[in-house]
């Protein structure tokens, strides 16, 4: 069996889990990308190249690119799987029996290849339309009997690898809350991930990878705001100290807005001992320490010991074990900052050891990085960035190296 798993940011990276844009973006209207949460409506053809030029960014660094939809449909091919896939798709409240029954019939019928487009593209009202009931009838048109999925692309978010296990998180946005169904069903069912240990899952409470930075071996910092919930870090924490993935979670509350939707889009690691971070927010952003007072059989009886808040700079390199956690600043001044920050210049994704994937429009983040000694591998994403998420959040890491030992 391949070995997987990731106990750092920057630790070469081996195999990445990415979501090549498809028929789910060309849901995307005026209408609905704002509860899709997309900030505009993307040129999907374009989509798609810049998203191959990623991947072939990453390939030709040495890394394994694994694509999700490949894997739901292996996955799809076993009769349990499909099943499971069908039936938590149709749960929602909203199509009853009679459209229900209809669907899983439906597609029950469907060629894996078709059933993973159903279950990431959606299904409309109107693409079923036939006389199959009161529910049909009565909807729009164009609502989604299965919503589409647009944000797969931010592969990050709906699993996080720690160490050799994975974690299948919680998504707090209604849009997305279904992805963790597919992330869940291909770490169980697909033949090269059985056999995976798992923690956390789309029952716990909220927490978003994006929130998940891998800071050093046994220190995992998780942002606590819009997404990932004081209940959903306190559950992550546990899990990671029982299953012995952590010795120290820092809890960093974040703003609660869309800019920061995600830790990762405030800061990310470019190296063991540097991190490109907003200015805007690196002087108040603090962290709680979280450690395991004892041991305990059971994760819910651990009592955990909770430091008082510091300074987020502060409280990593404490529990990573270095003298200094180095700042590098997006932009030049508070204002290209913030433009930069928006195009998610933080949102680097580290390959190895200060070397960097980033968009290429955030020119003064760049500069930074390389003058600081990152190399920088610039990609396009002026149409990948409409859903305001960059390098780090389309991509799931499932394997690196371990940091080389100096
Ligand atoms: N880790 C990340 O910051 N992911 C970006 C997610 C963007 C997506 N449109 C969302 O709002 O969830």
């Amino acid at each position: 069996m391949a070995t997987h798993g990731a106990d750092s940011e920057v630790g070469k990276l081996r195999t990445v889990l990415l979501h090549r844009p498809g028929n789910e973006l060309k849901r995307l209207t005026p209408r609905n990308n704002d509860r899709l949460l997309f900030d505009g409506i993307p040129w999907v053809a374009r989509a798609q190249e810049e998203h191959d030029a990623f991947a072939e960014a990453l390939r030709a660094r040495g890394a394994e690119v694994l694509y999700l939809t490949d894997l739901l449909t292996e996955t799809l091919a076993e009769p349990s799987a499909r099943h499971h896939a069908i039936t938590t798709a149709l749960a929602g409240l909203h199509l009853g029996d009679t459209l229900r029954d209809y669907l899983a019939r439906f597609l029950g019928d469907a060629s894996p290849d078709e059933l993973t487009d159903y279950l990431t593209a959606g299904i409309r009202n109107d693409e079923v339309r036939g006389g199959f009931g009161l529910v049909t009838s009565l909807l729009a048109t164009d609502d989604f009997l299965i919503d589409p999925l647009p944000n797969l692309l931010f592969t990050r978010d709906s699993s996080v690898w720690v160490r050799d296990r994975v974690a299948v998180t919680s998504l707090t946005m209604p849009a997305r809350s279904r992805e963790t169904q597919l992330t869940e069903l291909i770490y169980t069912e697909h033949p090269r991930f059985r056999g995976t240990g798992k923690i956390h899952g789309w029952h716990h409470e909220h927490v978003e990878g994006g929130d998940v930075l891998l800071m050093a071996p046994g220190v995992i910092a998780v942002g606590v705001g819009e997404r990932t919930t004081p209940a959903g870090v306190e559950r992550f924490a546990r899990q990671a100290f029982h299953a012995d993935l952590a010795h120290t979670v820092l809890a960093v509350p974040i703003a609660q807005e869309r800019a920061t939707m995600h830790l990762d889009t405030v800061c990310t690691m470019v190296d063991v001992d540097k991190i490109v971070m907003y200015p805007n927010v690196a002087d108040s952003l603090q962290a709680y320490a979280v450690t395991a007072a004892g041991t305990a059989d059971d994760e819910r009886a651990l009592v955990l010991s909770v430091a008082d808040a510091e300074p987020f700079l502060v409280a990593a390199a404490k529990a990573m074990e270095i003298d200094t956690l180095h700042q590098i600043d997006t932009g030049l001044d508070p204002v290209t900052a913030e433009r930069e920050q928006w195009d998610d210049g933080n949102n680097t994704l580290a390959i190895a050891p200060r070397v960097a994937v980033a968009y290429e429009r955030n020119h003064e983040t760049n500069a930074r990085l390389e003058e600081a000694g990152i190399e920088v591998v610039r990609i396009a994403g002026s149409e990948l960035g409409s859903g305001r998420g960059g390098p780090r959040c389309m991509s799931c890491p499932v394997s690196r190296e371990p940091i080389p030992v100096d």
